[in-house]
């Protein structure tokens, strides 16, 4: 564990080397208490503590009581603040890291693991550098010192002492054993919640239309159920070990009492030697049974670091040129395979070459990867075999945050932000002037709805973009696409069904945005692509036909039928509840 907090902590180690420091010297400080309480009990047995000695020890009684006021401020504040320092260190380089991890990274894992580890378990790491260290460490330092002392007192009460407390060894291990089992579960059934209560709220839409709301909603509750089930389970199991603890270190004392007192009886120990025996061995066994709870504590980091070091283990793409120019922006796919889970091939042998400022149409039946391929083209994931061309550079050698300077892509469900709709439009270019963000709404036919709105461009749009229409929304993410102004574009077109006006609004704005770019648009209604420069047909995965639309119809083949199909489905007339032809 000590392996992996410290790979956690890199050079933030140095950081909390003072407040250990202080934290111990704090230790020591307090023994300076039970050092003046052992020789006020001495000289008062003897009869032998005056009225200066007592002026004395009160002096360095409040002497020790402000440096340790001092160094315990200083060490505790500094042990938090460090803490929180290294915690949000290692947040930010989580963030970064995953902002650099493929697709796939979040398709292996749910986004409730995901979730959960950039909250529950950054917040255990941070809990136990600001709280858990620093008492773990203060406890143990007066643990130490209380024995060593109590050596000096009397080596054979302080050796049964040490029996007693090597005894708690194996019950520690033990709960330390459970922590492990059933944090474990805790924290997989706790990334199920997560990923329950999220889809249950995006989903509330669909489960209210199709009225399953309580359906899913029970669903929440038996999760939730479940885990108040594993949490009382816990407890219960970590009740045995730790009340056996608390049981035998609290014996430390009846023990002491008893053996001490035939001790003093047969003239082995003296009286003021057994009292400060006593008072050392109560405060030993109240330290010890505080240790137990940092002790759960640290072992629970234990299971935090672990999932954090595997997320941290999860390789981002590799790329040997970080500073590259493109000099043309000609898109060319080499024999390529992929696959999203190892032995379930979705692309299989797919060669093609989209010439720069040419327009490519990738269809096909649902499945058959028309997506994947835009995806690759953005090297959100990697081939599994062969390699994809822009500009003739192997994208697999290029940094994927400055490939896609190179790619706008709009798709079907376009995020906004809470954010107004200048922010939104932004995204695009963050450093867009005004004037060149009023230009791109224009161009994408959302000026005028916009400055409709009660705020126009500074009207806040509600999370989700859930405020505006879907047909708003594309026009937004046209705008965007317009400001970027990047060379290549990937475009889903809309499968949903728009009203003729806004049909019209989006296609002009769309033929502004492919002007002059290299295009590839995943098109649903083969009308809209039959200008393109080359069509693509992919079905199962397979490049079956290619070629422009003439060429292709002429063909007869499946792209024919295609279009066919939705010619006839274009002439039916819907009337009342009878479909007619
Ligand atoms: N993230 C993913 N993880 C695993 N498999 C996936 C993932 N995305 C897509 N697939 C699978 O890959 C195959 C191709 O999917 P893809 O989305 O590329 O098809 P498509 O042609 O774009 O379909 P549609 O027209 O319905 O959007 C499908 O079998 C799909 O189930």
């Amino acid at each position: 564990m000590l392996k992996t907090i410290s790979w956690l902590l890199k050079d933030n180690k140095k950081k909390l080397y003072l407040p250990i420091f202080l934290t111990i010297i704090d230790a020591i400080g307090s023994m300076a208490l039970y050092f003046i309480l052992y020789l006020t009990v001495v000289e008062l047995l003897n009869d032998t503590l005056t009225e200066s000695k007592i002026i004395i020890y009160t002096a360095i009684c409040a002497a020790s009581v402000i440096y340790r006021i001092i160094i315990y401020r200083k060490g505790y504040l500094l042990c938090f603040t460090r803490g929180f320092d290294v915690a949000h260190d290692v947040r930010v380089d989580l963030g970064e890291h995953i902002c650099n991890l493929n697709l796939g990274y979040f398709n292996k894992n749910s986004i409730g693991h995901l979730m959960n580890t950039l909250t529950n378990d950054i917040a255990s790491f941070e809990g136990v550098l600001s709280h858990a260290l620093p008492f773990c460490i203060k406890t143990l330092t007066l643990v130490v010192l209380i024995i060593i002392g109590t050596f000096f007192i009397n080596w054979q009460l302080a050796l049964s002492q040490c029996l007693v407390i090597v005894i708690s060894f194996p019950i520690l291990h033990w709960s330390n054993r459970l922590v492990k089992k059933y944090g474990k579960e805790k924290r997989s059934l706790g990334s199920r919640m997560i990923s329950v209560v999220i889809e249950y709220i995006k989903g509330f839409k669909v489960f209210k239309s199709h009225n399953l709301t309580d359906t899913h909603f029970e669903r929440l509750i038996d999760t939730l159920e479940d885990t108040r089930k594993l949490s009382i389970k816990t407890e219960y199991k970590m009740a045995i070990p730790n009340c056996m603890y608390v049981i035998i270190v609290s014996f430390l004392t009846p023990l002491i009492l008893l053996l001490g007192s035939y001790m003093v009886s047969g003239n082995e120990l003296t009286a003021e030697s057994f009292v400060a025996f006593m008072i050392m061995s109560l405060a030993l066994s109240a330290l010890l049974i505080s240790f137990e709870h940092y002790y759960i504590m640290l072992n629970d980091l234990k299971l935090a670091t672990s999932n954090l070091k595997t997320t941290f283990d999860y390789k981002p793409l590799s790329y040997t040129d970080s500073d590259f120019t493109l000099d043309n922006y000609k898109v060319s796919f080499i024999n390529v395979d992929f696959s999203y889970e190892s032995g379930k091939e979705v692309l299989h042998n797919i060669n093609f070459e989209a010439k720069e400022k040419s327009i490519t149409a990738l269809v096909g039946p649902s499945g058959a990867g028309k997506s994947t391929i835009a995806n690759l083209i953005a090297r959100f994931w990697d081939p599994t075999k062969g390699s994809i061309e822009i500009g003739g550079r192997d994208i697999k050698d290029l940094n994927p945050d400055q490939l896609l300077r190179y790619i706008s892509a709009v798709f079907q469900e376009n995020v906004l932000l809470n954010d107004t709709i200048l922010n939104n439009i932004k995204i695009g270019k963050p450093d867009a002037t005004y004037k060149e963000i009023i230009e791109a709404a224009k161009l994408a036919n959302c000026h005028g709805f916009i400055t409709k709105l009660p705020d126009g461009y500074d009207t806040m749009v509600a999370q989700g973009g859930a405020s505006l229409s879907g047909g708003e929304k594309q026009r937004i993410a046209i705008a965007r696409a317009i400001l970027k102004k990047a060379p290549i574009l990937l475009l889903d077109e809309s499968t949903a069904s728009l009203d003729p006006d806004n049909e019209a609004k989006i296609n002009n704005a769309l033929d502004r945005l492919m002007k002059d770019k290299t295009v590839f648009v995943i098109a649903h209604r083969l009308n809209t692509i039959r200008n393109a420069h080359q069509i693509i047909l992919l079905n199962d995965g397979k490049v079956e036909e290619i070629g422009n639309h003439k060429y292709l119809m002429k063909q007869k083949g499946h792209y024919y039928r295609m279009v066919k199909e939705q010619e006839a489905a274009s002439e039916w007339i819907v009337k009342g509840d009878a479909i007619y032809e």
